[in-house]
This record gives C-alpha cells, sequence and structure tokens, in this order.
C-alpha cells in the first residue's frame, strides 16, 4: 500500500473527480457515509450518549457536517459546533447549508463551550490534511479544552493540529484522539510513536480513489499489508533438495548469552533454511547440541566467546550477532567476515554495535547487507542521536544511500529502507514482542530468508518482517500480551509462511 503526502492527497482527490465525473461534494458524502458506518457499528443510535460534533472551515469541516446531517438521518442527535470563518470552503457552505433545521449548529465562542461529560463523544473535523500552521485563536482554545475533557474522541481523517508528513513544533496544539478515522491510505504520521497520543488506534477505510492515480503516484514510503506481501513467496518446486533453500551460517553467542544464538537458529531452521551451521564459544557447544539438533554447531577454541571465523565457501548466507558480545577477539571476526564474504550478510545485535564502535568497519560493509538495529543501535551506528521520529527516517535514509545496504529500523510499525531510500513500513506485531530475544528470532528468520537464492534481497526483508510479526499476533491469541516470549514465536514461523506461500493458480 502506497503512502501519499498530503499533496498527493489532494491529487487523488482531484484525479477522482475527473476520472469518476464526479463533484467534490459527492466525494465527501462518500467519506461522511463510511465514517458514518464506522461509527454506527460501534455506537447504536439508542446509546443515549451527548455527541458533539466540530467543524473547521475546510473540507474536514465539510466532513463533518455531512456526517453530523447523516447521522441525525439515521436518528442520532448530535450537537454540531463549527469555528468562526471568514472564508469556509465551498463543500462546507454547502454542506452548512443541508443540515436538517432540526439539527442544533452553533459558532464556538469561548463562553459557548459545550461541557464535555465522560460519556460524551465528540467528532474531531476541525483540520485533516490542509493543516498548513499551528493552531491558533479559537481553534486552539477549543483543542485545550477538548484535550482536558474525559470524552471519547474520534478524529475524522486527522486529529485536528497534526500534520500529514512532516513534525510539528513542540508546543503546537493538537487534539487527542483516541480513534482515528481515515480515508483510502494510511498517513505516514500514523505509524510514527511521537504521534500514537494524538493518533490514538488508527483505521483507514476505503472511498474509492482514482486507482491510476494511485498507482502512478511515485512516493516513498510504503506501507506493509497482506496484499502487498503476497506473491512474494514461491511454493517449493517438487524436485526441491536441501541445496535449494541454502546453507546458513550463523555466528552467535556468548558465555551468558547462549540463549540468543538458540533462539536465532531455531527460527532460523523454521524460516526454511536448507542447512545451518552456527559458530558457537565452546561454552555453547552442547547447549546448541541439545537445544537445537537440526543444526550443525562448530565450537571456537575459546570458551567464553566467538574469536574464529569458519572458512566462509559453503554457506549461502550468514548471519552475525544476536549474544555476541563485543570482545576485541570478536571484533577481529566480523572484520574478517566483513572482508571475506562473498554472500549476503544480516548483521543484528552486537554485531551492530561493534559496526557503531568502529568507523573503519562501517566502510568494508558489503552492498546489499541487511542490518536489524532497533533505535539505540541505530543510533550508535549513526553516531548521533535523531531530533525526532522524521528526523530518524531521514537519517535511516541517508544511512541506506551511503553503504548500498538494507536497513530494518525496529519497534511498531518497523521500517525497511532499501538502498535507494524507499522505505517500507510493516503492519504486523504486537506490543508482547516488546520483550528479550524477540530480536533474535528476527534475525534468524532473516537469514534463512537471504539464503534462498530464490528470494531477491527486498523481498526477503519484507517477508521475515511481515512473518516476524504475524508470528507474534498469533502466539499472543494464545498467551496474551504479557505472557508472549521470544521463544513462542518460533513456533507460529512455520504455519505464518504456509499462509503467505504462493498457491498454484486456480482453474
Ligand atoms: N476534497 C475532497 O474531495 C475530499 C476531502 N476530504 C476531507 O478534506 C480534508 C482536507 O480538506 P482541506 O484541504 O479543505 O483542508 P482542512 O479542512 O484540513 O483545512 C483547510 C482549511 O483550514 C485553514 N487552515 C489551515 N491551517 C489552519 C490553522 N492552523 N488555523 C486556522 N485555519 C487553518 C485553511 O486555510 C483552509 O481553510 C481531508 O482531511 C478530508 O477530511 C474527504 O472528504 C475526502 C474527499
Ligand atoms: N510494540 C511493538 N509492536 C510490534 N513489534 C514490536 C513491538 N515492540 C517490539 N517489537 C518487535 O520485537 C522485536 C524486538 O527486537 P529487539 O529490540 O532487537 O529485541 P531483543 O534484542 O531483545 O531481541 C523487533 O522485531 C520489534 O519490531
Ligand atoms: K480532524
Amino acid at each position: 500500500m502506497k503512502i501519499l503526502t498530503a499533496a498527493q492527497t489532494r491529487q487523488a482527490d482531484a484525479a477522482t473527480l475527473l476520472a469518476e465525473g464526479i463533484t467534490s461534494a459527492e466525494l465527501m458524502e462518500r467519506a461522511a457515509t463510511a465514517f458514518c458506518h464506522w461509527l454506527q457499528k460501534r455506537l447504536p443510535a439508542h446509546s443515549q450518549r451527548p455527541m458533539h460534533i466540530f467543524c473547521g472551515p475546510g473540507n474536514n469541516g465539510g466532513d463533518g457536517l455531512a456526517i453530523a446531517r447523516q447521522l441525525h438521518e439515521a436518528g442520532y442527535q448530535p450537537q454540531v459546533w463549527t469555528l468562526p470563518a471568514a472564508q469556509p470552503s465551498a463543500d462546507f457552505t454547502l454542506n452548512r447549508q443541508r443540515l436538517p433545521a432540526g439539527l442544533p449548529c452553533h459558532e464556538i465562542q469561548p463562553e459557548t463551550l459545550p461541557q464535555l461529560p465522560a460519556r460524551a463523544v465528540v467528532v474531531d473535523a476541525l483540520f485533516g490534511t490542509g493543516l498548513s500552521r499551528p493552531l491558533t485563536g479559537a481553534a486552539a482554545m477549543l483543542v485545550k479544552h477538548l484535550n482536558q475533557s474525559e470524552a471519547t474522541v474520534v478524529a475524522v481523517d486527522m486529529p485536528s493540529g497534526l500534520l500529514t508528513d512532516a513534525p510539528q513544533s513542540p508546543d503546537s496544539l493538537v487534539v487527542r484522539a483516541h480513534y482515528t478515522v481515515s480515508f483510502e491510505l494510511p498517513k505516514l504520521a500514523f505509524l510514527l510513536p511521537q504521534n500514537a497520543e494524538f493518533v490514538g488506534q488508527w483505521e483507514v477505510l476505503p472511498i474509492h480513489l482514482d486507482p491510476t492515480f494511485i498507482h502512478n503516484a511515485p512516493v516513498d514510503n510504503y506501507f506493509v499489508n497482506d496484499n502487498f506481501i503476497r506473491g512474494r513467496l514461491p511454493a517449493r518446486n517438487k524436485f526441491s533438495h536441501k541445496g535449494t533453500f541454502g546453507h546458513a551460517l550463523l555466528l552467535a553467542g556468548s558465555r551468558g548469552k547462549i540463549g540468543a544464538s538458540v533462539l536465532a537458529a531455531k527460527a532460523c531452521l523454521r524460516g526454511g533454511v536448507g542447512l545451518l551451521t552456527v559458530r558457537t564459544p565452546a561454552v555453547g557447544y552442547p547447549i546448541m547440541q541439545v537445544a537445537a539438533p537440526e543444526a550443525m554447531a562448530l565450537a571456537d577454541s575459546a570458551t567464553d566467546f566467538v574469536t574464529e571465523l569458519p572458512d566462509l565457501k559453503p554457506y549461502a548466507a550468514v548471519g552475525i550477532g544476536p549474544g555476541l558480545g563485543q570482545e576485541h577477539a570478536t571484533c577481529e571476526v566480523l572484520r574478517q567476515l566483513l572482508r571475506k564474504t562473498k554472500v549476503p550478510l544480516v548483521l543484528d545485535a552486537d554485531a551492530l554495535n561493534l559496526l557503531g564502535a568502529n568507523p573503519s568497519l562501517l566502510k568494508l560493509l558489503p552492498r546489499e547487507s541487511l542490518l536489524t538495529p532497533h533505535p539505540k543501535e541505530f543510533e550508535r551506528l549513526v553516531g548521533k542521536p535523531a531530533r525526532d521520529d522524521y528526523h530518524r527516517l531521514e537519517q535511516l535514509r541517508t544511512f541506506v544511500r551511503e553503504h548500498g545496504c538494507y536497513c530494518v529500523l525496529k519497534g511498531a510499525y518497523t521500517t525497511l529502507a532499501a538502498p535507494d531510500g524507499t522505505l517500507y513500513f510493516n503492519s504486523t506485531g504486537n506490543p508482547g514482542m516488546a520483550t528479550g530475544g524477540s530480536g533474535d528470532v528476527l534475525t534468524g528468520l532473516l537469514l534463512a530468508l537471504r539464503a534462498d537464492k530464490r528470494l531477491s534481497p527486498l523481498d526477503a526483508a519484507l517477508l521475515g518482517l511481515y512473518a516476524h510479526g504475524r508470528a507474534g499476533d498469533q502466539a499472543a491469541q494464545q498467551t496474551g500480551e504479557a505472557g508472549l516470549v521470544a521463544g513462542d514465536l518460533i513456533r507460529f514461523i512455520g504455519p505464518v509462511l504456509q499462509e503467505l506461500t504462493t498457491p498454484l493458480p486456480g482453474l
């Protein structure tokens, strides 16, 4: 799914009007109907909860007025409030005129702000994608009032005051919505942690914007949902053998962190790798042999950490990092690996910390390597903290372009950056996965997919992220989010990959 900018969203609206030969008011009606269906499913007309719809002067306010009319027709009894405005938009004016006489509509004045008890439902239709500057005056006062109330707030398209694809100044007022109901495609603002307190739980409803426009729109950002992943994982050929899916090498573990290497190894095996060899410090050798008998273990001559790089000839991909530690000798293993490898690399955890601490190593990074930092590891890699989430995304684009690599910034909506700077925001996963070892599982899974020669680097990374999150979602259904541990993810990897496998064409 593409993520359009605010400007592209306007163009998509215009293209739709042209392609379908409809008026902007008709498109607005479509958005309002979609919103009302959403609300009606959750809040029946007979609930008797007081409802206040706040409308701005533009088309977001126009949406609010059309929503008020439609809800009124469906038996709700909303109160409508409009901001004083010199030049409301044409569709605002049209929908203001279309409000039925029996529907109360007031202009907002400081002294007439309505009481908003906890039972009240507020529809925020003040500003959407057309916001061009921080809120001031009556709008600012109203947003303060909404945010101080305990009412349930549902934002139309955007929480008012939030910019669609750029940070607003830190002291700007933004509505804190519990729900944001948007149209057609997700907005970049919804995907960033710093906006979570405003956006709340969000949803996108289809309003059938022109598919040709969307198809042709050049974008820097994609939202990775089920449709976007379908068709990327080919079915296994009947005559495939273990060589088809590659022999992976994993360098992981140190005393006290052998568990990380076990989690990564098991995830790699469940990810469909043909063969797996794990280089482990001597202390991990018996553990690995017992915990993951399907993997071959190569014991290092050192007891507590990895000091030797095996001969790389047999391997189709190499993963390094989980539980590795940052000993000097281990750093030298990483240096040799970066110098010698001719196959895809997956780098995680301490391998990334070593890269961050030794800039000379970063220069050796082979092109198309896949790095999987969480935000702190990413900060160490680039050497300076991000000003905010938008700046971090810019740092991410710069980093992948400079190093010709793929980089996965982990978190909710884990973000994959491709070497050309395109960003892919993953849609699966849940906060139950914020637990030690989830990242090790991801590394193992990505290693398996990078060893599979049938997959491009981009498809391997996208599939890995999506399947990892979906395994987390399925695991959490059984364990609950709090009860989820990283090991639970592993047994769902196989079934999830099966679900994502492209079936034979139907007859
Ligand atoms: N046009 C269409 O065909 C559709 C538009 N839709 C709605 O239209 C919205 C976009 O409408 P608009 O482009 O009119 O934009 P908005 O309604 O978001 O706001 C624009 C208006 O607010 C003013 N404004 C911007 N920032 C302000 C500020 N800080 N303080 C005071 N005034 C400010 C502008 O001068 C303009 O009058 C979308 O978010 C969506 O809700 C939907 O109905 C879908 C279809
Ligand atoms: N709130 C969340 N929503 C979705 N996924 C999450 C969330 N929190 C963490 N995750 C996922 O869990 C994994 C955690 O990885 P990481 O931070 O490296 O942990 P560890 O080092 O303990 O393995 C990442 O893949 C991340 O995307
Ligand atoms: K809004």
